[in-house]
């Protein structure tokens, strides 16, 4: 687009394209105030550039927006203009299009830095070597380093993972995404906070691609996960445990016993499984009350707890009956463990209000070997056999 206009801005002559672009006819155009055509929003901006032009200074790649016949504006760059004997020369041409991309790719930037500072997902980007160059608010916020800090430093070294059950440093899957090109997600590791303290949370790491395949870097986005792991431990702490003496329940018993029935199968091990079941019990909640049978039954269950392994599990299977499941043991030992039982819990006295009480118990045992029928069949000869010893006088146990 080329034109002429007076010193006081009031256009001469206008080139074709000025009408091709505009939608004006040159004669609609000539003899008029430029300014009358510009945005006003421009107009200030406009007149200081055209003065830095009449003082002989350049005004490339100055932009404004003229208004078009069809009442829309269209951005103009203007390349050149000079002044002679009064008479100002411009160059310009129709960059609307340029412009619009510009503003689009600007409002998306912004939008995108708008969402990574206000999102619940710590995100962290890094180069091609995994240098770290930008990471958010909730990302600051979840390793205790900000943004300053972080920039320019290598991920591994900012971010340090744990494994949760070993505790060994793991490898920072944004690494691995970078030297796989793919993505990678996990949830079982701790990053330990600048703090020192953990804090559990899900990853998901992937590589930055240009859409030739060219690497451009990597995208980690986490959150912070220690409240959900803590309240889904307890819902399962709550689902296998029995809430008055925090033994496993019934559930969980069956489960692990069927482990070691399966185990005993596959493996040719050998287990076995007591069922013990206190002697006179209904006396003490009778004479003391509920409460002291509570305490009874809480009582009796420590003190089973300190005559067994590790290994081994004990559940409160219901009223006054245990479950004890001894792992990797021989019959002639779990005879001796369920005597001892017996012994430790007749010879337990608990005080209470000024009273002193006491139960006994009897005990049904039986192996879980590899040519030992279902588990159920198990349960039924465990019980059977703690029948067996109720009826024979109590204190005592018996094998099935
Ligand atoms: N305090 C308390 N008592 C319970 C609980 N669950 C069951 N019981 C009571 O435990 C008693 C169990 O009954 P029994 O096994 O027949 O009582 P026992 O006196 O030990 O009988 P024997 O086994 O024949 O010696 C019943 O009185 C139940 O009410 C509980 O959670 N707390």
């Amino acid at each position: 687009m080329l034109a002429t206009s007076s010193a006081q801005g009031y256009l001469r002559q206008v080139n074709p394209a000025w009408t091709a672009v505009l939608g004006w006819s040159a004669d609609e155009l000539t003899g008029r105030p430029f300014l009358n055509f510009v945005h006003p929003d421009d107009i200030a901006i406009t007149v200081r550039e055209t003065d830095l032009s009449t003082s002989g200074q350049s005004t490339d790649g100055f932009c404004n927006r003229y208004r078009a016949k069809d009442g829309t504006y269209r951005w103009i760059e203007w390349s050149s203009s000079s002044i002679h004997n009064g008479v100002m020369y411009c160059s310009g041409r129709d960059v609307t299009q340029r412009k619009m991309e510009q503003e689009l790719l600007v409002a998306e930037q912004e939008r995108l830095h708008v969402t990574l500072q206000s999102i619940g997902d710590g995100v962290i980007t890094t180069d091609i070597d995994g240098i770290i160059t930008s990471i958010n608010p909730m990302g600051e916020s979840i390793m205790g380093w900000s943004a300053t800090e972080a920039i320019g430093k290598p991920i591994d070294q900012i971010m340090h993972l744990v494994d949760e059950k070993a505790r060994g440093t793991v490898a920072n899957p944004l690494i691995e995404a970078l030297r796989q090109r793919s993505t990678i997600k996990r949830d079982l590791a701790l990053l330990v906070r600048r703090n020192g303290r953990d804090c559990a949370i899900t990853e998901s790491a992937s590589p930055i691609q240009r859409a030739d395949g060219k690497l451009l870097g990597g995208v980690l986005v986490f959150q912070d996960v220690t409240e959900k792991r803590k309240s889904e431990a307890h819902i399962k702490y709550q689902a296998t445990h029995d809430q008055l003496t925090l033994l496993l329940n019934r559930a969980e018993f069956e489960r692990v016993a069927l482990q070691l029935f399966q185990d005993a199968r596959t493996n040719n091990n050998q287990h076995c499984i007591l069922l013990l079941d206190l002697d006179a019990f209904k006396a003490v909640n009778d004479q003391g009350g509920h409460m002291a049978g509570d305490e009874m039954l809480k009582r009796i269950s420590s003190l089973i707890s300190t005559k067994l392994r590790v290994a081994d599990s004990v559940a409160r299977l219901g009223g006054d009956e245990f479950g004890v499941l001894l792992q990797n043991c021989p019959l002639h030992i779990a005879e001796r463990i369920a005597g001892q039982l017996i012994e430790a819990i007749s010879a337990y006295r608990l005080e209470w209000e000024g009273h002193t009480f006491k139960v006994g118990a009897c005990i049904g045992l039986t192996r879980i070997f590899n040519e030992s029928g279902s588990m159920k069949e198990i349960i039924a000869i465990a019980d059977a056999a703690c029948y067996r010893a109720k009826a024979a006088g109590k204190n005592q146990f018996k094998i099935g």
